[in-house]
């Protein structure tokens, strides 16, 4: 990949995703003539965040800084209220703007913070993790946690701008980079097989976030999500496509108490939703044994408590895609060939969970943790 690359995403209100190294000058530039600007970011990110605002600053810009609490602790409805309580006390109006630097926790919450406050202001998302960068600063879904569930409270709130600068990954712990390939190995399944083909050719030159096989993933990924969200934004049927595995995975997450990573939940809801495919007769047996062996290739977890089910599937009952009380999962019929399962026979879930279960709870790994 030569860069810097520009994916646009072509919603209503067009904005680019420019994927390069050291992107601090397009960030001013995208800033130019703001007179305030607000940036959450996320604990490790603090000496990039104060580079950001001083650099904000020397173009006259009354630019603040503002820690958030780290990963899932930063999606909560009390730290959304302490953004919101910061920007009353630095003045920020609809002509301002928020800026998020860090990972998809930190483009979540400043994402919700700038759609709520005065009901909507600009948010320019500088993604810092794989999974932020190739997911969760495109597409304008924004969101907190809370007791009822994943991301239930949230609103669609597109960016002005993304920015991967792919020079914050050589900082990003590997379990991230790990966590992060399970949303590009989503990708791959629902929409861009070569993906697969890449990561299955040097699974380990996929994970270096200094070669050229990860610029060359992130921006099939970005490409893809563009299409998507730009076809359906508010999710009314294509961009439910996104949401493959995310069914399992979101209630695996609550359990979990928001401690295993996004990615590795991810890849455990991947594998279920691949045995559904193949049980409801729909999936062929290589296509969904291809899902365990690339997900377990990269070092994501492929299985779960087997324990679990009953709690879990009390979980998917307060999944978003659920219409009319009926469960509603994103299955393959091949690759790149997406559809829905609507109200399956519980005893095929019960199958496809016997299919993923294992007897030992999972080892607290660094994955997870
Ligand atoms: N809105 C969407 O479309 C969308 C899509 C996918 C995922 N998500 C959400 O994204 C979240 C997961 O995002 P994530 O996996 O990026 O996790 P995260 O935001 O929790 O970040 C993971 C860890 O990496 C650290 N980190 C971030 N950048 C770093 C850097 N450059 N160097 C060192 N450490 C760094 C963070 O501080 C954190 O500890 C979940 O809440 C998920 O629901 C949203
Ligand atoms: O962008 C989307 O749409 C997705 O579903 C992408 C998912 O990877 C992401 O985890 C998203 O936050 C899940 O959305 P939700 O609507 O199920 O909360
Ligand atoms: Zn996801």
């Amino acid at each position: 990949m030569t860069e810097p690359v520009r994916v646009e995403v072509r919603t209503a209100k067009p904005y680019p995703v420019v994927i390069g190294r050291g992107l601090l000058t397009d960030l001013v530039d995208t800033l130019a003539g703001t007179r305030t600007v607000a940036i959450f970011h996320q604990p490790p990110l603090a000496d990039t965040a104060e580079a950001v605002r001083a650099a904000l600053a020397e173009t006259g810009i009354d630019a603040h800084r503002i820690e958030i609490p780290d990963a899932e602790d930063g999606k909560e409805l009390a730290v959304a209220g302490f953004c919101w309580e910061v920007l009353g006390r630095i003045g920020l109006t609809r002509s301002d703007a928020v800026v998020s630097l860090g990972g998809g926790a930190a483009t979540d919450l400043a994402g919700f913070v700038a759609a709520t406050w005065m009901r909507g202001v600009r948010v320019v998302h500088v993604p810092t993790t794989l999974l932020a960068m190739v997911d969760a600063a495109v597409g304008g879904k924004t969101g907190i946690n809370t007791d009822a569930g994943k991301n239930l409270v949230g609103a669609f709130h597109e960016p002005s701008a993304v920015l991967v600068d792919l020079a914050t990954l050589e900082t990003v712990p590997r379990n991230e980079i790990i966590s992060g390939m399970a949303e590009i190995i989503k990708t791959g399944f629902i929409a861009d097989p070569a993906i697969l083909d890449l990561i299955e050719a040097d699974p380990d030159a996929a994970l270096d976030p200094t070669g050229s096989v990860l610029p060359e993933l992130i921006r099939r990924s970005i490409e893809v999500k563009a299409k998507v969200v730009a076809a359906d934004l508010h999710e009314a049927d294509l961009r439910e496509i996104l949401n493959y595995g995310h069914t399992l995975a979101h209630a695996i997450e609550r359990r979990e108490k928001y401690k295993w990573r996004h990615g590795a939940a991810v890849s455990v809801g991947l594998v279920f939703a691949a045995e559904l495919g193949r049980l409801a007769g729909r999936l062929s047996d290589a296509v969904a044994d291809r899902h365990r062996t690339i997900l377990a290739s990269v070092g994501l977890p492929v299985s779960y408590d087997a324990d679990a089910f009953s709690h879990l599937l009390k979980g998917m009952q307060t999944d978003k895609k659920n219409r009319n009380g009926l469960l509603r999962f994103v299955v393959l019929d091949d690759l790149a060939k997406p559809g829905r399962l609507e109200g399956p026979d519980p005893s095929l879930l019960v199958a496809a969970y016997s299919a993923i279960a294992k007897d030992e709870p999972a080892a607290a790994g660094p994955i997870l943790l």
